[in-house]
């Protein structure tokens, strides 16, 4: 079987984007995961559907790197809107669905503009916040977030029984000036550091309200720069929640799978 494939990025989080407008994609978590290895696949940090929709412009199906179906991809949702963009399926406004619902967006100066979800319900504790952002974030304000071993500490967190059964995405903070976050996040799903997680810096420019910074908030990721915009009507209460940055194509081609998900590319 040939599959055909794109390979976006945003923000240094990569994807495998397919065109499954027809439908036939195999959802099988063994093809996805070895499709996402960066040694034996094309190599990415999740693989995104494009599937027809009966009342919005698309559907946006997420897998994250170990082949099963994850919560809402914040980077991945601004890829999918250029890929929609890029395939002629919108112009520069949309409406999709996602795991998470209903979002909009719209690509202003080269830029993704998507509509998070509304957030209702941060829980504050002394060591850190949690928040879903469309997925489960823990975050955690440090101090020299560079020299930070994020897996080792990450990996604890994301494990930790009190997120049991389904883990947690964890997200280190440091801010850098008044309205300036670094963040560094590991991810649940790609079990490792990713570049950037785009759920990940919404929750960390929501947290950091708390501290009284105000929307929108710059975010410094190790892939790159993003903006969260959002309104605020209490420490746990945000609407109008925008995640801004560039998503872009970085190439695209064939690949064939045979016999137990063997992989050949063209
Ligand atoms: N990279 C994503 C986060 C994807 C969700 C996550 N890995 C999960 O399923 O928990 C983003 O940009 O938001």
């Amino acid at each position: 079987m040939l599959i055909h494939f794109y390979k976006y990025q945003g923000t240094g989080n990569d994807f495998v984007m397919i065109d499954d407008r027809s439908e036939t994609f195999p959802q099988d978590t063994t093809l996805v995961a070895k499709l996402c290895h960066r040694r034996f696949g094309i190599g990415a940090d999740g693989l995104i559907l494009l599937q027809n929709h009966p009342e919005y412009d698309f559907r946006m199906v997420y897998f994250n790197a170990d082949g099963k179906k994850g919560s809402m991809c914040g980077n991945g949702g601004r890829c999918t809107v250029q890929f929609a963009k890029d395939l002629g399926v919108i112009a520069d406004s949309t409406t999709f669905e996602a795991a998470d619902g209903r979002h909009e967006a719209h690509v202003k100066d080269g830029l993704i503009h998507l509509k998070m979800g509304d957030v209702h319900q941060v829980k504050h504790m002394p060591a850190y916040d949690f928040l879903n952002t469309g997925s489960p974030h823990y975050v955690a304000f440090v101090d020299k977030l560079s020299e930070l071993d994020v897996v080792g500490k990450g990996k604890a967190i994301r494990y930790d029984s009190v997120f049991a059964p389904g883990g947690t995405n964890v997200n280190f903070v440091e801010q850098l000036s008044d309205n300036t976050l670094f963040v560094r996040t590991y991810e649940r799903g790609v079990e490792d550091e990713t570049y950037s997680c785009g759920t990940g810096v919404t929750a960390c420019a929501l947290a950091a309200s708390a501290r009284h910074l105000q929307s929108p908030v710059n975010i410094k990721t190790l892939g790159g720069n993003l903006q969260v915009a959002f309104q605020s009507s209490s420490p746990e209460q945000f609407t109008n929640i925008y995640l801004i940055g560039p998503a872009q194509k970085v190439y695209e081609g064939t690949i064939e799978v045979g016999e137990q998900s063997f992989i050949s590319g063209h």
